[in-house]
């Protein structure tokens, strides 16, 4: 069995709830510090990522999040969870969690295409995946940890850093659970990792 927690401090929860079913996953909504504890992965969702900063802030939760990634626990962020998972900003001047080894620059598909719906292939997910993009970011540049799963139009959308996974646009509103279950996927494995690290003599 695997725990995996939806932040719930702001932004879009339930989705990605729904998402991450799995017989063997047990997903809960994550208002408190100490729930973060009882976790092997956790999912950041969209929003607004400077709501969010400012209400990581409020409760105290920036060090413990940081901490939470820094033990090698999975961690999945969309749209605006990819905001403050990234170590830069375009035009700010740093990033929220400085958790993966990227910069992105906010609200970057222009006006008229500020939301928009299209199939994307993603590297070890599928090549005919759904994605819904509301006033998404895009990853600019990314270390070289960093494997880039998907790119549109030439521009990174969705990218992993061993543990860490983001993506741009929002998975969780579509009804093609892949994403979701790639992650749930990670999430085992990192479990399972863990614990032959525990049993070796
Ligand atoms: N759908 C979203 O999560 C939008 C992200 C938002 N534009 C931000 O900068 O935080």
């Amino acid at each position: 069995m695997v725990k995996i927690g939806v932040l719930a401090l702001q932004g879009a929860v339930r989705e990605h709830v729904e998402s991450l079913e799995a017989p063997d996953c047990e997903v809960s909504v994550v208002k408190r510090i100490e729930q973060l504890d009882e976790l092997d992965g956790l999912v950041f969702p969209g929003g607004e990522s400077t709501t969010m900063r400012r209400l990581i802030d409020k409760y105290h939760f920036r060090e413990p999040l940081q901490q939470f990634a820094a033990a090698e626990k999975p961690v999945f962020g969309t749209c605006a969870g990819l905001i403050l998972m990234a170590e830069d900003i375009t035009g700010e001047p740093e990033g929220h969690l400085q958790l993966m080894d990227m910069e992105v620059e906010r609200n970057a598909f222009g006006r008229q295409r500020e939301s928009f719906e299209t199939t994307l292939s993603v590297k070890g997910v599928g090549d005919d995946i759904e994605a819904v993009f509301i006033r998404a970011p895009l990853i600019k540049s990314v270390g070289d940890e960093v494997e880039i799963l998907c790119e549109y139009n030439g521009e990174i959308v969705a990218a992993r850093q061993n543990h860490l996974l983001a993506c741009s646009y929002h998975p969780e509103l579509t009804k093609d659970t892949r994403f979701h279950q790639y992650f749930v996927q990670m999430v085992r494995e990192s479990k399972e990792a863990a614990s032959t690290v525990t049993a070796a003599p």
